[in-house]
Order: structure tokens, then C-alpha cells, then sequence
């Protein structure tokens, strides 16, 4: 049996995935063999040496110190893509939020309850929130991943002229989007050329105030800013200071901040983005199955941290070795196994990075002073050694 514990609140969806004839879902596990989360502060989290793998059921994974994950042989799961289209639509919205004053002109009206001659006052007041169309206008995606793509293509139907910016893109991404989307070689370009810009990057140490004062400036006056990615991407003083002299005509974010409240011109929700059941229910299912296919066959699929790993179960145990991306791993892990006299029936070795992962299907048991040769080995991190489950 495997133990998850959850440690935001999981779609059902998600937690019906497991198997319960071989996993226990128990939130007050101290030793839990997995943990599933949303976007819950892992920084601090007490990681105990039994936690085999986390499973982030959406896309961000900045909640999850995922180095240090890395060091303790931790698979990170995430699940992409399978919120996008929850936040596209948020994005559509956002697009419209930010040209047509929305929020402004709803409370403004709402303020209208039990005055007279509300028609005529409603007719004189609405001239404050006379909003641009977007047919036409240019918008500026950052980021041309999972939400970024469906962003892009979706606003070509509302007559918008889309320019994509993403130096890291992957082909198979590059297949999704649409051949009426303009390339932006730089983020120059972007920031000059756009009425619109959303931002679609996840949050590293390279993104982290990648909208700072610099960048503003490059901006057109006026600009409509959405951040639907992350808060740490945009400097907040640099943005209240751009909104105020009337650089940034509106910006729409995701992610609260107190100095944001209550400023005109700012729109903030309260990470909305992914809620809706579909996302909820997509997320928590993908999570689940990753989760589920590592913790008993070792299979990696959608990990931040290691490779992407799959073999066909055979033999009687599989070992899965998590190892530093160095000479003459599998020799000795297969030396101590043939020294034993054990046979490996199959074997596939793949690598991320500094980390790489090796699966071997044995047709016999393994003796424990042989997993604990193989644990010796330098730059070994972790050792799994999964029986057949029937
Ligand atoms: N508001 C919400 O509820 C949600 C927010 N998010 C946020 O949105 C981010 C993006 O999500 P997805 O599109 O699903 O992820 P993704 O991984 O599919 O796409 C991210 C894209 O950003 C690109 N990128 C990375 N660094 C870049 C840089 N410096 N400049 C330009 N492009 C860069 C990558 O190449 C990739 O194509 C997540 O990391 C998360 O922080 C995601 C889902 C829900
Ligand atoms: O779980 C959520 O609602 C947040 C989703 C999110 O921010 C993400 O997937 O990166």
C-alpha cells in the first residue's frame, strides 16, 4: 500500500483516481509516500525520507523547492496544459476587464441603487468608461506554452493582431500555433509593439520582476497589461508608478497584493485562473495517474526534475535508481547486480540534466545487502525497489 496526503483541497475527480486497493489517501500521514498539492508553500515543508514523489495538480510549480527535491531523490509531477483553457477564458475576459473599464463601470452602477431618474443618470455617467475595442490592436503573449498558444490563437477571433514572444519553445508547441501569429524576436519588440501584453512564463529566478521599470518604459502609453502567470514577475512599485503617470492604462492580475487594492486602474482577482471543475477535475487526475505510475512501476511521465521514463513491466522486482548524471553508473549498478548472480531481464537508462534515472526488471528478488551495495554507490540518490503489483 502507498500513502498520498493531500495538502490543498483535491477535486474528487482526482482522489477517485487512486486505486484504494493500493493506495491509502491520508491527510494526517507523517510518513506519506507522496504528497498532492495545489498550490500550497512546500519551502519549508518537513520532507520526511520516505516521500518518493509530489504531485503538483497544475502547472506552476514555484510553491515547490524543487532542487532541493532533486538532491532528496523527490520526483516533482506537474500536469500541463491541463488547466489552460480555463485560464484562456479567464484571459478573454481579462482582454476585455482591462479595455472596458468593466469593474470600474460595475461598481459605479451598483452605487446607483435608490437614486431617481436612474435611466437619465445612467445615460450621462457612462461616458467614464468608454473603453477601446480590440479588433485591430496588437497583443503581445509572453510565454508560448500551454495557456500562452491557446491565448494567441484565440484573440486572431476577435480581429486582434498577435505577436509571440518565447526563445525556449519547444517544436511540438510550435505545431499548436497558428501560422497567423507573428514571431517577436526579442521582448523590445514585444513591449513596443503591443496595446495589449499577458504574460504566460512561469516564475524563476529569471523571470522574477522581468516587468520592471525598464521594461515599462519601452511600452507603449497606454498599454493593457494581464498577468495571469505569476505577481512575482511584475515590480509592483514600478507598476504603480507606471499606472499612476498613466503608462499602463489597466492592469489585470491573478495574485492579490495589498498595495494593489483599491488602486484605479488595477484590477486584481483572486487566483481564479484554473477554477473551474473541468481544470480542477483535469489537474487532479493527471496528478493522480502520474503518482500512481511512479509510485508502483517507477514510469515518469510530466516530472520537473527527472526524465521522462517508461518501460514495460517484466521480471519479478523492478529497481529504480535515482543517480547523479555521471560515468559509470549503470557498470557498477550492474556489476553489483551480476556479482549476485542476478539477472537483469530489462533495462532503460535516460537522463535530465545533472540527474539521471536507470529502471532494471530482475527475474529474481532483490537480497538486501544488494540494494544496499547498489545504495552505496557514489553519486546514487535514491533506490525504489517496486515488486510486481498483481
Ligand atoms: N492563474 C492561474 O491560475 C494559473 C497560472 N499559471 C501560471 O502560468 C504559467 C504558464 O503556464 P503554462 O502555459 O501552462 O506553462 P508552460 O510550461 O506550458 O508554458 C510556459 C512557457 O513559457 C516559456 N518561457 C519560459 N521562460 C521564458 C522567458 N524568460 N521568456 C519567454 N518565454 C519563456 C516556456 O518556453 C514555455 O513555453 C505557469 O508557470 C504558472 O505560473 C498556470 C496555470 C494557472
Ligand atoms: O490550483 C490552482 O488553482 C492554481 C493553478 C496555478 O496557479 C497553476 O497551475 O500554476
Amino acid at each position: 500500500m502507498y500513502t498520498v496526503k493531500t495538502l490543498n483541497q483535491i477535486s474528487p475527480a482526482g482522489l477517485r483516481a487512486f486505486d484504494p486497493a493500493h493506495f491509502v489517501l491520508d491527510d494526517g500521514a507523517e510518513r506519506p509516500d507522496a504528497l498532492l498539492c495545489r498550490s500550497a508553500d512546500l519551502h519549508q515543508y518537513p520532507f520526511d525520507p520516505c516521500l518518493a514523489a509530489i504531485g503538483r495538480a497544475g502547472a506552476g510549480v514555484n510553491n515547490i523547492p524543487v532542487e532541493e527535491c532533486s538532491r532528496r531523490g523527490i520526483a516533482v509531477f506537474n500536469t500541463p496544459g491541463a488547466n489552460a483553457g480555463a485560464v484562456k477564458e479567464m484571459v478573454l475576459c481579462a482582454l476585455l476587464l482591462a479595455s472596458r473599464k468593466i469593474p470600474a463601470a460595475l461598481a459605479w452602477v451598483q452605487g446607483l441603487k435608490g437614486e431617481t431618474d436612474l435611466q437619465k443618470r445612467v445615460e450621462a455617467g457612462k461616458k467614464a468608461f468608454i473603453g477601446p475595442e480590440l479588433g485591430g490592436k496588437t497583443l503581445g503573449v509572453i510565454g508560448m506554452g500551454a495557456i500562452g498558444i491557446q491565448v494567441a490563437n484565440t484573440a486572431r477571433h476577435l480581429g486582434m493582431e498577435v505577436i509571440g514572444y518565447d526563445p525556449y519553445m519547444s517544436v511540438e508547441a510550435a505545431w499548436k500555433v497558428s501560422r497567423q501569429i507573428a514571431h517577436a524576436a526579442s521582448l523590445e519588440e514585444v513591449y513596443q509593439k503591443s496595446d495589449y501584453i499577458t504574460l504566460h512564463v512561469p516564475y524563476t529566478a529569471d523571470t522574477k520582476g522581468m516587468v520592471d521599470a525598464a521594461a515599462l518604459a519601452q511600452m507603449k502609453d497606454g498599454v493593457r497589461l494581464l498577468n495571469f502567470a505569476r505577481g512575482e514577475l511584475v515590480e509592483t512599485p514600478a507598476l504603480l508608478a507606471a499606472v499612476e503617470g498613466g503608462k499602463v492604462a489597466c492592469y489585470v492580475t491573478d495574485f492579490a497584493q495589498e498595495e494593489l487594492l483599491g488602486v484605479e486602474g488595477v484590477v486584481v482577482l483572486p487566483h481564479l485562473g484554473a477554477s473551474t471543475p473541468e481544470s480542477e477535475d483535469n489537474c487532479a487526475v493527471m496528478a493522480a495517474r502520474e503518482l500512481m505510475d511512479y509510485l508502483e512501476n517507477g514510469n515518469i511521465k510530466n516530472a520537473v526534475n527527472l526524465p521522462t521514463c517508461r518501460m514495460a513491466r517484466s521480471g519479478r522486482v523492478r529497481v529504480c535508481v535515482i543517480h547523479r548524471n555521471i560515468p559509470a553508473m549503470i557498470t557498477q549498478i550492474s556489476s553489483a547486480l551480476s556479482g549476485a548472480g542476478l539477472n537483469i531481464e530489462n533495462l532503460v537508462n535516460k537522463s535530465r540534466g545533472e540527474y539521471a534515472y536507470t529502471m532494471l526488471d530482475l527475474a529474481d528478488e532483490l537480497p538486501e545487502p544488494v540494494e544496499g551495495a547498489i545504495r552505496a554507490i557514489e553519486g546514487v540518490v535514491r533506490v525504489r525497489v517496486l515488486p510486481r503489483c498483481e
